[in-house]
């Protein structure tokens, strides 16, 4: 079986508190881009893990695929697949894309399997995978809280609207930068934010991370006010960065960025 897991944006990233357990709390809008890997999943003979595109840090034994396989194997009995993932989404963009990779490989396996394994039990696993990894197992736009990983469904449509997504280079490790931040309890209404028009966000709509990331990375900033000079209705950075995104109502063309950029666009 063949899926394309896709990559995740932030609209709004409000950190409100640091939690006992370490992490922290936060509330943030998670929406889909359909900037995409490939993953396939078949029975084989014995386990095996392929990967091609680009290099994924770390050893290949610790990938979330495989830690994804596993989770499921141990209650389910799984016979051995060959995983292949085609690896496009950059990592450490604060695009979620090695999450996604472990939320597809779940919901792969299931369907494979048929398990049938309704989307809470998917996102139960899931959330043993990572803080992000929940999300893209029913993978709608949602508004997200505590660890970022209970959601509360948002009716939020921005189809129409074009998305560039540009990855500068930067490996921002989460761990850096929730280490850089002040939680701040949250003081926006997060649904009604959203309800306004995309062009009255800028004004609004925050990423916390900007303030502790803008000043270390000043690319990042410059990279914002390039999107917002180039037509942008609403620009900023997703996640823990590094990549920026901005949200057109017109594709914008003519786009040049530095060749070691990557670069997504899309229609939302
Ligand atoms: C920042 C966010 C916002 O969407 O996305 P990305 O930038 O990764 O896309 C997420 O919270 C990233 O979630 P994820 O990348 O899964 O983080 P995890 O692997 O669960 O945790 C990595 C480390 O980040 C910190 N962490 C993560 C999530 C959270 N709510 N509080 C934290 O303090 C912890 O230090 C943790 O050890
Ligand atoms: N399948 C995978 N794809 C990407 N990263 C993976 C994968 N498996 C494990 N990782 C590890 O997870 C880290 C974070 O990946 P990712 O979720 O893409 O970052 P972010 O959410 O910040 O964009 C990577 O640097 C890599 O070391």
């Amino acid at each position: 079986m063949l899926d394309f897991p896709n990559a995740k944006i932030n609209l709004g990233l409000y950190i409100t508190e640091k939690r006992p357990d370490g992490f922290h709390n936060l509330q943030s809008c998670f929406y889909p881009v359909r900037w995409c890997d490939a993953l396939e999943v078949v029975p084989a003979e014995k386990l095996q893990f392929g990967m091609t595109g680009l290099p994924v840090p770390g050893n290949p034994d610790s990938n979330l695929c495989l830690k994804a396989y596993n989770l499921l194997q141990q209650d389910y009995n799984l016979p051995p697949v060959h995983l292949h993932l085609h690896k496009v989404i950059p990592m450490g963009a604060g695009l979620g894309g090695g999450s996604s990779d472990a939320s597809f490989t779940l919901r792969l396996l299931s369907q494979l399997f048929e398990l049938n394994l309704p989307a809470d039990t998917l996102e139960s696993y899931a959330r043993q995978l990572g803080s992000d990894c929940a999300f893209f197992v029913q993978n709608k736009p949602v508004i997200a809280t505590e660890r970022g990983d209970v959601f509360e469904q948002i009716d939020l449509n921005l189809s129409g609207y074009t998305c560039v997504v540009v990855y500068p280079g930067l490996h921002i490790t989460t761990a850096e930068a929730y280490g850089s931040i002040k939680p701040q309890k949250a003081t926006c209404d997060m649904p009604m934010l959203l309800k306004q028009d995309v062009e009255v966000w800028r004004e609004v709509l925050k990423n916390d991370f900007e303030e502790a990331l803008f000043p270390k990375y000043p690319e990042l900033p410059q990279l914002k006010e390039k999107l917002y000079g180039s037509g942008a209705a609403y620009a900023s950075m997703t996640g823990s960065g590094s990549a920026v995104y901005g949200i057109f109502k017109e594709a914008p063309a003519g786009l040049v960025f530095p060749a070691h950029y990557a670069v997504w666009q899309g229609l939302l």
